[in-house]
C-alpha cells in the first residue's frame, strides 16, 4: 500500500529534528528560588510602573540583539552597576533580545542560529540563550526580551520581566493570544508604518481569555488555556515618522483613553524615532526627560538600543567585540551619560 501522506505533504521540508523539551532544558538550567523570588518582585515593579503606582520610569535597555553571549555578560555588569546608582529614578531591565523580527530575510537570532553561519543549531542556542539569562539574572539585572517564536517562552519566560511584541507582529493573533497567557508585563509596539490602532486592539485582544494550540512543557502538542493579560501597555516606536514628541504621545494617550484604557505608555528612543541613526536617541531621550519634567505624562517606560561599541556591522570572520550585528545601538559611554542625565 503507498502512503499517501508522502504525496501530498512535506513536500518542501528538508528535515525535522527533535529538541531538547522545554521541561529538559529546565532540570538542566533550573531557576532556582532566589532567582524565582527576584523575577516575581520585578515583575511586580514592572506592573507597579505601567500601572502608575511607582513613579520611577521603567527602561529597556541594551543590545538590539544577543550575539555574543560573553559581550552581553560584560555589558550586563557595567549596566548592574549604573543600574543600582539610579534605581532612585529608574527601573532597569535588560534588553536580552535573542530573536529578530526581518523586514524581508537575514540572521534571525542568537536562538536560530548562534553560531551566525546558517547551521541553525538550535538546540546549542536553546542552551546557551538559557544559560546567559541565568548569568544576567544572577547580576541582579531584571530581564526584557521580544517573543517572536510562540514557543521559546516555554524554554526561557520564567526569567523575564518583560515582554515586547514587535511591530512586524502586533497586529497577529498569534502574538496576542500567546501574550494572553505570558505571565510577564507586555508591550505591543506600533506597526512600522506608525498605526497604533493595531496596539490598542492588541492590548484588548490580549487582555482576553483565549484558547489556542501550543505545546506544554515536554513537548506534546496541547489546547492551551489563558486568563488574559491585564498588564500590557502600547509602545511608540516610529513609524513613517518618528511619533515620540508631545503632540504624538498626547495622540496615542487620547487614543488609549477612548478605548478605556490607561494612559500609560512607553517610548521607543531607537527604531523608526532614531531613523535607525543611534545617536539620534540620544534627542529622543532627552525629549521623554522633558516631556515627564512637564508632569502629567503618560510616558511610564523607555527603551534603549545600547552596547559596549557604537554602531552595527556586517556579520563576517571578523567581529568587532561589542558590537551589534544588527540595529545600531549607542556605546556604553553615551548609555551611562543618558542613564546619570
Ligand atoms: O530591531 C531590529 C530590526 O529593526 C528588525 O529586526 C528588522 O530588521 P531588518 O529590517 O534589518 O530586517
Ligand atoms: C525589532 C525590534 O523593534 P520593532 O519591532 O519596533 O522593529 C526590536 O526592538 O528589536
Amino acid at each position: 500500500m503507498t502512503n499517501d501522506i508522502h504525496l501530498t505533504e512535506d513536500l518542501r521540508v528538508k528535515e525535522l529534528k527533535k529538541l531538547v523539551t522545554p521541561a529538559k532544558l529546565k532540570e538542566e538550567l533550573p531557576l532556582g528560588i532566589e532567582l524565582t523570588n527576584k523575577v516575581l518582585a520585578d515583575r511586580e515593579t514592572v506592573r507597579d510602573i505601567i500601572h502608575l503606582r511607582d513613579d520611577r520610569m521603567l527602561v529597556v535597555i541594551g543590545p538590539c540583539s544577543i550575539h555574543d553571549p560573553s559581550a552581553a555578560l560584560d555589558y550586563a555588569q557595567r549596566l548592574a552597576k549604573v543600574a543600582d546608582q539610579v534605581k532612585d529614578r529608574y527601573f532597569i531591565v535588560m534588553r536580552v533580545y535573542f530573536e529578530k523580527p526581518r523586514t524581508t530575510i537575514g540572521w534571525k537570532g542568537f536562538i536560530n542560529d548562534p553560531h551566525l553561519d546558517d547551521s541553525c543549531d538550535m538546540e546549542f542556542g536553546l542552551h546557551a540563550a538559557r544559560k546567559l539569562l541565568l548569568d544576567i539574572a544572577m547580576l541582579g539585572l531584571p530581564i526584557a526580551t521580544e517573543f517572536l517564536d510562540p514557543i521559546v517562552p516555554q524554554y526561557t519566560a520564567d526569567l523575564v520581566s518583560w515582554s515586547a511584541i514587535g511591530a512586524r507582529t502586533t497586529e497577529s493573533q498569534t502574538h496576542r493570544e500567546m501574550s494572553s497567557g505570558l505571565s510577564m508585563p507586555v508591550g505591543f509596539k506600533n506597526a512600522t508604518d506608525g498605526n497604533i490602532e493595531i496596539a490598542i486592539n492588541a492590548i484588548e485582544s490580549a487582555s482576553n481569555a483565549h484558547s489556542f494550540l501550543g505545546i506544554d512543557q515536554d513537548g506534546h502538542t496541547a489546547i492551551v488555556k489563558t486568563t488574559g493579560n491585564p498588564n500590557t501597555h502600547l509602545v511608540l516606536r516610529g513609524g513613517k515618522q518618528p511619533n515620540y514628541q508631545f503632540p504624538e504621545v498626547t495622540y496615542a494617550a487620547c487614543k488609549l483613553e477612548a478605548a478605556g484604557l490607561e494612559k500609560t505608555l512607553m517610548v521607543d528612543c531607537s527604531h523608526a524615532n532614531a531613523s535607525k541613526v543611534a545617536r539620534n536617541q540620544v534627542k529622543v531621550w532627552e525629549s521623554i526627560l522633558e516631556q515627564r519634567a512637564k508632569g502629567n505624562c503618560p510616558i511610564t517606560g523607555a527603551m534603549v538600543e545600547s552596547f559596549i561599541e557604537e554602531g552595527n556591522q556586517k556579520i563576517s570572520g571578523n567581529l568587532t567585540y561589542g558590537q551589534s550585528i544588527t540595529d545600531p545601538c549607542i556605546d556604553w559611554a553615551t548609555t551611562e551619560k543618558m542613564l546619570r542625565m
